[in-house]
């Protein structure tokens, strides 16, 4: 019989709290493919003063990150990361981008060279004159094949159960049978596509949209105007992956990972909340953050930062005028009505 295999999850925030309630399920529904248990790591901190992987593994529950939501037994949550991914055959990635490299580098030597990775990770890194892709970066620094997973998939509603669909881009037919049962229920819809470049583009690139949604709301545009910057989003997100990465396709855009998700972001996500309360409140967005999201973390405004670079390097920000209109109205001091200004004068 075959090796079954082991998963271990590499992160447990929001979304990998609520992606753990799905695995945990799946593994044990899938007893001839997959080992039972399954490793988190938990980047540790005290919550009322004992450590939250003690809480995780006693109460089953994610207190801080994903409270009321009751996690399967078999997830055992670990707070040494080489031990979590000791022996996996699966690497599943979910943890804000800011912390991929320093995570990926301490794994290097305890890797399998035939472990895969699947990267659920939102966001695009500046370096060198380039934009990286997460799931490509962790390829390379451990020398694995990376799949990528991206959706309109707000976490607490995933963890509710509340029906949803997401879009993996797989490497190989097989790779895609084999993420299909480690993630898929009748509530959270896959659908496996193999564009993996067009899904983190989408994934990424909402996030620096949904701002622009929450500065509309925040100055109280109305449901019109954020129809708008939702619409002239996605063209830029459209545009932006033909032009600087090849072989992106226009169909991926109609998926889960893109309209779908840049909706349901605009609507009903942590940027969009976030971008909403600093209009008018004087207060800088980082400081917003830590008061909103008790821990939790916004990819948005680093995405339109690292977006930003990239565009001027290339002398192209007047190319891309909503992005960067949502990169000067955080980062600059611009008048947040330069959002209203950029879309009644510039034309796709
Ligand atoms: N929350 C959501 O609804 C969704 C999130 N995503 C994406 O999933 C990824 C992970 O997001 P979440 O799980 O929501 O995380 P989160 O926003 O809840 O982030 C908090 C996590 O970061 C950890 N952390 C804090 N400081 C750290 C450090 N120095 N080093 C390492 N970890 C540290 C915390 O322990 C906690 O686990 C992001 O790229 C996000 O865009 C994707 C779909 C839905
Ligand atoms: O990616 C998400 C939904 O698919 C969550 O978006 P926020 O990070 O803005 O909450």
């Amino acid at each position: 019989m075959a090796q079954k295999l082991k998963v271990a999850i590499i992160g447990s925030g929001n979304w990998g709290s609520a992606i753990s309630k799905i695995i945990g399920n799946n593994v044990k529904l899938h007893p001839d493919i997959f080992q039972e248990d399954v490793n988190m790591w938990v980047f540790q901190e005290q919550v009322d003063g004992k450590n939250l992987t003690d809480i995780i593994n006693e109460k089953h529950e994610n207190v801080k990150y994903l409270p009321g939501i009751p996690l399967p037994e078999n997830i055992h949550a670990v707070s040494d990361v080489k031990e979590t991914a000791s022996g996996a055959n699966i690497l599943v990635f979910v943890l804000p981008h800011q912390f991929v490299y320093k995570v990926c580098e301490s794994l290097k030597d305890v890797i399998s060279p035939d472990c895969k990775a699947i990267s659920l990770i939102k966001g695009l890194d500046f370096q060198d004159n380039n934009l990286t892709l997460f799931s490509e970066e962790i390829e390379k620094i451990l020398g694995i094949s990376c799949a990528c997973l991206s959706g309109a998939n707000i976490a607490s509603e995933v963890a509710e159960e509340k029906f949803g669909e997401t879009t993996i881009a797989a490497k190989t037919e097989e790779d895609g049978k084999i993420f299909e049962k480690l993630f898929h229920t009748p509530n959270f819809d896959v659908k496996i596509i193999n564009d993996h470049v067009g899904v983190e583009v989408c994934g990424s690139l909402k996030n620096v949209i949904a701002i622009g949604a929450g500065i509309c709301d925040g100055l109280d545009y109305g449901n019109n105007t954020k129809a708008a910057v939702i619409r002239r989003g996605l063209l830029e997100m459209r545009k932006f992956g033909k032009t600087f990465f090849g072989g992106v396709r226009t169909e991926t855009f109609f998926e889960s990972c893109g309209v779908a998700d840049l909706i349901t972001t605009c609507a009903g996500g942590r940027n969009r909340k976030v971008a909403a309360a600093f209009i008018n409140s004087g207060k800088s967005i980082d400081e917003i953050e830590k008061e909103m999201l008790n821990g939790q973390k916004l990819q948005g405004t680093t995405t339109a930062l690292e977006v930003h670079r990239f565009l001027e390097s290339k002398n192209m920000t007047d190319e891309f005028p909503l992005m960067t209109a949502i990169y000067r109205i955080v980062y600059e001091g611009a008048p947040p009505e330069l959002l209203a200004e950029n879309l009644r004068t510039r034309k796709f």
